[in-house]
């Protein structure tokens, strides 16, 4: 017989964060040892948890003896350093004395990676380290290593999709069970969704941040922040999710990155979507995302978008990577940044508005309103009219037109003599 090879040493893990997600990154860790152990080829070993209060009781997947109030301490002994605090300081700081130190990176942190990825790359290819954020994009989805390396082959000329949980579960609930949108926002904490200020969730700013490293991966080029179009769902009220229903379409908050012979243009927004399309299906804290690519065509990506253990899967899957890297050898893929797309303005986007407005009830306002229209070279598609008591009611739908001419549109409606109150102005997507 053989001589059974000597095991591999253990690759040391330090936690930076046992919150909602790191809590379950630990259990997973503890309970799921061996088969780890078996994939990555040498077992993990919890080093050490950093916390800020060592003293707070954690529940029962949390040993205290792992807990550490020193940070750096911690980091410098570990072969792979997981952030899951979120925000930017300390964890920015933190990543980077990892990477100088040689430990390889897991975070989930987009907020993070949004803002500072350009210098975190950097660092982590001059040390030779990996840098691995699938949790930080639709949570439990995989969709940060299908773009990053599934896809390095092909032209992505478009993403589409839902890619935060908390937005969609408060529309969800707001449309399909009536509640109020505090209350719908209320349980999106409880249940772990959200982010520690949740107006990151409901102001498009969570989001955003995945649409700017959507786009980057996607596209071969940085796509900061500052380039993303961001409005989120703050305004949105009772009767707009209303009105949606009567037209048989649902209101959701989309990420949109486009690449087309102009440039590239990355948005998110609040959008009306027909009953009949997949993403009205979506419900909950799930998300749902669509590629287009010129040689694979359209694919599909859904699943759960937030919650401690969906995402603790994707934690663990970049944990096994580059745990195993550390152990057996291998590199993980570095930044693909050398394309120049013009990153343009929200102003240039193609895209459709549905106008909902309080009009005079008398003969030549509809011709009015319609003539605003043409003067700014937007088609309109359809016209509905809601009888009202002191006015009537239009909902008008356009044709696709650049976002700064249906801008321009509204400004003049606003302004109109036929026009009582502009009451809401919704995009159109998904078709
Ligand atoms: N929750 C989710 O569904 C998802 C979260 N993410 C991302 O995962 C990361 C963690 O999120 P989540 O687990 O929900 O967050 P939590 O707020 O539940 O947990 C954060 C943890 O980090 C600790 N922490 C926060 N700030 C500091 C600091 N300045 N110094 C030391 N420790 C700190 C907190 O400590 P204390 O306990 O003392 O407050 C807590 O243990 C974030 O980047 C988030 O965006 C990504 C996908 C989904
Ligand atoms: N707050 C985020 C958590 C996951 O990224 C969300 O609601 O999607
Ligand atoms: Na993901």
């Amino acid at each position: 017989m053989g001589a059974v090879p000597s095991p591999l040493p253990p690759v040391k893990i330090a936690l930076l964060g046992p919150g909602t997600v790191g809590s379950e990154v630990v259990r997973l860790l503890t309970q799921e040892a061996e088969d780890l152990a078996a994939r990555v080829g040498a077992p993990l070993e919890i080093v050490g948890i950093h916390a800020r209060d060592t003293s707070k009781d954690r529940g029962p997947h949390i040993p205290r003896e792992l807990l550490t109030s020193d940070a750096s301490a911690l980091v410098a002994q570990a072969d792979v350093v997981v952030e899951l605090m979120g925000g930017i300081e300390p964890a920015r700081t933190l990543i980077l004395e990892a990477i100088a130190g040689g430990a390889s990176v897991v975070t989930a942190n987009k907020a993070l990676v949004a803002a500072h990825g350009p210098e975190l790359y950097e660092a982590a290819d001059a040390a030779n380290v990996d840098l691995y954020f699938e949790a930080a994009v639709a949570g439990a989805i995989p969709l940060v290593r299908p773009v990053r390396e599934s896809l390095a082959g092909d032209h992505i000329t478009r993403i589409l999709g839902i890619v935060n949980g908390t937005t969609n579960y408060i529309l969800d609930e707001m449309t399909r069970r009536g509640l109020d949108y505090d209350v719908a926002l209320r349980q999106a904490q409880e249940l772990g969704y959200a982010e520690a200020d949740p107006t990151a969730d409901v102001e498009g700013h969570d989001a955003a941040a995945k649409a700017a490293i959507l786009a980057s991966l996607a596209f071969h080029q940085r796509v900061a922040l500052a380039d993303v179009y961001c409005e989120g769902i703050s305004a949105i009220t009772a009767d707009d999710v209303i009105a949606a229903r009567e037209t048989r379409q649902v209101i959701k908050l989309l990420a949109i990155a486009e690449r087309t012979e102009g440039g590239v243009t990355v948005r998110v927004h609040p959008a009306l979507v027909s009953e009949d399309h997949p993403l009205a299906g979506v419900h909950g804290a799930f998300n749902a995302v669509f590629i287009e690519a010129e040689s694979a065509g359209g694919l599909m990506f859904y699943g759960q978008g937030a919650g401690g253990t969906p995402t603790a899967s994707a934690v663990l899957g970049d944990i096994v990577s580059v745990a195993r890297h550390k152990a057996i050898g291998g590199k993980g893929p570095r930044e693909s940044n050398y394309a120049a797309h013009e990153v343009l303005p929200m102003d240039a986007a193609l895209t459709r508005y549905s106008v909902r407005m309080a009009v005079e009830d008398r003969p030549g306002v509809l011709a009015a309103v319609a003539a605003v229209f043409q003067k700014h070279d937007v088609g309109i598609e359809i016209v509905r009219q809601v009888p009202g008591q002191t006015h009537a009611g239009l909902i008008l739908s356009t044709y696709a037109a650049p976002e700064r001419d249906l801008r321009a549109t509204v400004e003049e409606l606003r302004a109109s003599d036929a026009v009582a109150e502009v009451k809401s102005v919704l995009r159109i997507e998904g078709e």
